[in-house]
């Protein structure tokens, strides 16, 4: 894709259930880059804790966002365009992830790590959990969804490009794409 220069990171984040390992695979194929999934990167003992329905804590989600953002800047120093999807709810998250990038400024959001966020109402969100789980697929339940809502904190400021995610996950990649396109030439 034009607009997304050599060595950046397009991280497609939002709730459980909003479509970032759908909607991440399907974009990085059309970019012809790497997809990364954040899931891939838990230990063992966070999946034991989210498949038991607790919430993770901080503790919990630093050292895993620590790692990732190692896997990132790899990525960003070798040159190359990676998307990542990654639950990336809180803003602190997304500075530890914003910060794989070497020259990245704390708190000044322009990075060569972006973010997408999959924005999708909760009743659809929750129905397309239920079918997951009653198809046996996924570590995450259901029951997980409220304490993800509650978590997801979004600052204007940060200059997230937000997606409507509850279309067909073609209209979603090619919505996001079109928008890439417009935002070319922002930092
Ligand atoms: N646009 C969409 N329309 C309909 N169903 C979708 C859409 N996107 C994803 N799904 C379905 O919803 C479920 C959740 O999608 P997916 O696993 O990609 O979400 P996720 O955000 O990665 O979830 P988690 O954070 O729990 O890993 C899957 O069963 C998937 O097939
Ligand atoms: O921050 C979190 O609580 C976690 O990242 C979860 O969101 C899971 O990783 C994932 O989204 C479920 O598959």
């Amino acid at each position: 894709m034009a607009s997304v220069q050599k060595g950046s990171v397009i991280v497609i984040m939002g709730v459980s259930g909003s479509g970032k390992s759908t909607i991440g695979h399907m974009l990085a194929e059309v970019m012809e880059c790497r997809f990364l999934d954040a899931d891939d990167f838990h230990p063992a003992s966070n999946k034991e804790k989210m498949r038991k329905g607790i919430p993770l804590s901080e503790e919990d989600r630093i050292p895993w966002l620590e790692t990732l953002q190692d896997t990132l800047r790899e990525s960003l120093l070798d040159g190359k365009t990676a998307v990542l999807g990654c639950s990336a709810l809180r803003k602190h998250y997304r500075e530890i992830l914003r910060s794989a990038d070497p020259k990245y400024q704390s708190g000044s959001f322009s990075s060569s790590v972006k973010f997408v966020l999959l924005d999708v109402e909760a009743k659809v969100l929750a129905a397309r959990l239920q079918i997951r789980a009653a198809e046996g697929k996924h570590f995450m339940p259901p029951s997980l969804l409220q304490s993800q809502l509650e978590l997801l904190q979004v600052d204007e400021a940060e200059g997230i490009l937000k997606v409507d995610a509850s279309s067909s996950p073609q209209a979603i990649v090619a919505n996001i794409q079109a928008s890439i396109l417009q935002c070319r030439g922002n930092p």
